[in-house]
């Protein structure tokens, strides 16, 4: 019953056109079905030497007549179906899309892009053949079989002759109800091997710069070719069993045909039938192959394409776990301080506490500068303000709200969030750092660039502003895309402004002049700075020091000078780095 959610919904929308379809199909087979008859008639007439020039005439505008309406009112019965089927991926891949904005960072890290994307190609097509060429050909082979059937009967064919010449066909649905199940088992098996295919491909492709500079591209094209293999070998599984059930339905069509030429042969020879009826009947067997070989690619590919529709039912059942409750407030940021209070986290129920006991006041519109070992829980504690995953209850307080009784959307829209690695879409310079507000005009544009250093760098590309950035903003440079990525964050303007080493791709001295800028920037503002480079954080109202997932010191950037300890520590060492560094470049 669950695999039929998707296609409810869409039926009740789009009923009628079926309808229509039907109806247009009813007539293309009442027409066809004339033909046999007309032939019947024709070679009855041939016998006795009644024909005359005026009768070939006749019967063949009959003929042209039955030919043309059946090709127009079939044309017009495939068309509204295909047309319908185009409707459904529409409709199907914009609910898909609509789906996946709303799923937490959890379910992508469980599902990749290639996996996802292989919903969004191989299932919706699957299940789309079926609702519009799968449709089509049923509609349009039980239409000619039923009429077919009907103008057999009552062509003065005796019954016991149609009979037997029907009975190899009536075996049909057993043979579904065998092959059936094998088939879908088999197509499921397939659809999640070309995921995982396409999985494979858009992680190769996505790290070919690697490969290349590690000269690996041999072992990567071994595990590629795996992954093929596994896919060949589950599809050739599929088609021995649909091969074969799609050529048993011919076959019994000819055992049918072979009856009727036997039998009704003999009857006509005894003068049991007429010669006309014998030629009727073998072309009315005849007629019924082709439907009949239709039904079976038809059954052949609604059980792939149930395969499919459990997988994309099953994907939009999925809920996100990050939930919004019915009673969420809208967050006001502008004055309200972030309360942290004991809080720690896990991110799975059987993993390592990431976060152990944090407590921590940022008052609104202070600077608050983290720094801490790589993997000491930095960007945790960040994600866990943005609710990109859940806090345990009361451990994040925005002003006197828990943060878990805001609204997902007030609460990110507030708050401007700069990753270490921002991602650029491939579009213009421009319509990047305008993101949140693509309206915003030139001249805001231009400012976040400034701020964030950026200016002088556009301004050199061709187009400037309007330069499209290649696929995932490549033809800027590390440190160009991570400045480009803040000056997005800068441009928003929001209460709180969260830098996650979001300058460590830069040199000291731009570094310097992006501090200063956000400085004076956001100086009523709260922000957060995550940085490895002291240099980036000592100007800020509180430091913390993260190691472990404990926050082992705290204090302004002299204070922790003067104790001993992880910052004091990393201050020496930069800068004893740093004095290496002016050393050689003066020597
Ligand atoms: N989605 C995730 N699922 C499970 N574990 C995770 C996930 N993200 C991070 N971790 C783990 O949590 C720990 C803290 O990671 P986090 O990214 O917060 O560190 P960080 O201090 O920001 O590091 P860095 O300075 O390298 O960015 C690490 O051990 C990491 O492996």
């Amino acid at each position: 019953m669950k695999s039929k959610r998707i296609l409810k919904d869409f039926f009740r929308k789009t009923w009628y056109v079926y309808l229509f379809s039907i109806f247009f199909h009813l007539i293309s087979s009442m027409i066809n079905v004339f033909y046999p008859k007309v032939l019947g008639q024709f070679t009855d007439k041939l016998l006795p030497g009644e024909l005359t020039r005026a009768l070939i005439v006749d019967y063949s505008l009959i003929l042209l007549l039955i030919g043309a309406g059946h090709v127009l009112f079939n044309g017009m019965a495939m068309y509204l179906i295909m047309h319908v089927g185009r409707k459904f991926e529409f409709l199907v891949r914009g609910g898909l899309f609509k789906h996946f904005t709303e799923m937490s960072e959890r379910f992508y890290s469980r599902n990749g892009v290639g996996k996802l994307l292989s919903y969004f190609m191989n299932d919706v097509t699957a299940v789309r053949e079926s609702i519009s060429m799968g449709v089509n050909q049923t509609v349009n082979a039980t239409m000619l079989l039923v009429a077919a059937v009907t103008m057999m009967l009552i062509s003065g064919i005796p019954y016991y002759l149609i009979l037997a010449s029907v009975t190899p066909l009536l075996l049909i649905p057993f043979i579904v109800i065998y092959l059936g199940p094998i088939i879908r088992k088999r197509s499921l098996e397939v659809q999640e091997a070309l995921g995982t295919m396409t999985e494979t491909a858009e992680e190769q492709f996505g790290g070919i710069r690697v490969t290349k500079k590690f000269a690996v591209e041999a072992i990567m094209k071994q595990r590629f070719d795996k992954t093929v293999e596994q896919i060949r070998n589950k599809q050739l599984r599929l088609v021995r069993v649909s091969s074969f059930f799609q050529a048993l339905i011919p076959f019994l069509g000819a055992v049918a045909l072979i009856i009727a030429l036997a039998f009704g042969g003999y009857l006509t020879i005894m003068k049991q039938i007429t010669l006309g009826n014998f030629v009727a009947l073998t072309l009315y067997i005849r007629m019924l192959m082709n439907p009949l070989q239709q039904i079976g690619n038809v059954i052949n590919s609604i059980q792939r394409s149930r395969a499919s529709l459990e997988r994309l039912n099953d994907l939009l059942s999925q809920k996100s776990d990050i939930v919004e409750l019915e009673t969420a407030r809208p967050a006001n940021l502008a004055e309200a301080g972030i309360c942290i209070q004991n809080l720690s986290f896990a991110y799975g129920k059987s993993s390592n506490n990431v976060l152990k006991n944090i407590n921590l006041n940022i008052k609104p519109g202070t600077t608050l500068g983290i720094i801490g070992r790589t993997g000491s829980g930095k960007t945790t504690l960040m994600k866990l303000l943005l609710r990109t995953y859940d806090p345990p209850p009361g451990t994040i307080r925005f002003g006197d709200t828990d943060v878990r009784e805001l609204t997902l959307e007030s609460l990110r829209s507030q708050i401007a969030y700069v990753p270490q690695d921002g991602f650029l879409f491939s579009t213009t310079i421009r319509e990047n750092i305008a993101f949140y507000e693509r309206e915003t005009e030139i001249g805001k544009v231009e400012a976040a660039a400034q701020q964030a250093q950026i200016y002088d760098n556009i301004i050199d590309l061709p187009n400037r502003f309007e330069t499209r950035l290649g696929e995932r903003g490549l033809t800027l440079s590390g440190g160009q895309r991570q400045r480009t990525s803040l000056a997005r964050g800068l441009i928003k303007n929001a209460p709180i402004m969260i830098l996650d080493d979001s300058v460590s791709a830069v040199d000291a001295v731009t570094e310097k002049d992006i501090i200063e800028a956000i400085q004076t920037e956001r100086s009523h503002k709260t922000t957060v700075i995550i940085a490895h480079r002291i240099s980036a954080i000592k100007h800020a109202d509180e430091i913390i020091v993260l190691d472990d997932g404990v926050i082992v010191q705290r204090g302004k950037h002299t204070e922790l000078l003067a104790k001993q300890g992880l910052y004091a520590t990393l201050h020496a060492i930069q800068e004893e780095g740093s004095q290496h560094a002016t050393g050689t470049s003066h020597s």
